[in-house]
């Protein structure tokens, strides 16, 4: 069953059209990526959904709720990562999941969601004292205080090494299992591969190619697509990790 519906979507600013006529769904319980090249409108097409950007047409639908209805509905079932700029500079990890809890109106055992992304030795630590991926880790964690059915992630892993880059892919694993709906962005291809059931790929404001990525894949091969260069059995990140273990550095 779709749990968001997505038709026709158009967002215009000004004479500029970023979003053009895009229509997809996404199913209950998938992770479901949105990929494309820069300014491509992923992020965009995500805040409208997460009815943080006015759209400038058609029809969005999430967990069977209207979005020009009922905003307020849609926001209960969705977890949105927060901009670092929402993070209290004085209150240490614990305290602002305590505060974000009070927010949303939940009960919430802040040390065993910071035990969830790993983080439950920085309980007592500011979120400016972290490193790079402690802070998307946390930024996940605040994603999912309200126990929600769907949650959106832009990007989550940019700036990462391998390693903690691996640990992300793991906690996404980890909501996917315990049946949370995904919809992520990434450039990273790989990492869709990884991690996705299916991508949609945009390209100035609109949907070119939808589907699993394996079957993405077998269609590009069934074209006569070849490579230039014969691929090794393994890559250089492989070689990294092979070298530098999978232990996450930032302690
Ligand atoms: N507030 C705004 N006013 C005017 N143009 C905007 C605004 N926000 C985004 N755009 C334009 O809309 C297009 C789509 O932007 P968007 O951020 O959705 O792309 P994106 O696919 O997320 O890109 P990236 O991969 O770089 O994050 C871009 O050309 C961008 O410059």
């Amino acid at each position: 069953m779709a749990i968001i519906s997505v038709q026709h979507l158009v967002k215009k600013y000004g004479d500029f059209t970023a979003v053009n006529d895009l229509s997809f769904e996404v199913e209950e319980g998938e992770v479901f990526g949105l990929l494309g090249p820069n300014g491509a409108g992923k992020t965009t097409t995500l805040e409208i959904i997460e009815t943080l950007r006015e759209k400038t047409s058609g029809t969005v639908i999430v967990d069977g709720k209207n979005l020009d209805t009922h905003p307020n509905e849609i926001k209960k079932v969705i977890g949105v990562q927060l901009q670092a700029a929402g993070f209290y500079p004085n209150l240490n990890l614990k305290e602002l999941i305590e505060l974000f809890a009070g927010l949303y109106n939940v009960k919430t055992d802040a040390m065993t969601l910071l035990k969830s992304v790993n983080l439950e030795d920085k309980a007592k630590n500011k979120f400016k004292e972290l490193s790079g991926g402690q802070k998307q880790r946390f930024s996940i964690a605040t994603t999912i205080i309200n126990k929600p059915k769907i949650i959106f992630l832009d990007e989550p892993t940019t700036g990462l090494d391998p390693q903690a880059r691996r640990n992300l892919w793991d906690l996404i694993r980890e909501l996917k299992a315990s049946g949370t709906t995904v919809v992520i962005t990434t450039h990273y291809m790989d990492e869709a591969e990884e991690l996705c059931d299916r991508v949609a790929i945009v390209d100035t404001g609109k949907i070119i190619s939808l589907n699993t990525p394996d079957t993405l894949i077998d269609n590009l091969i069934a074209s006569g697509f070849e490579r230039k260069k014969k691929v090794k059995e393994a890559n250089l990140e492989d070689v990294f990790i092979a070298l530098t273990g999978k232990e996450l550095r930032e302690g």
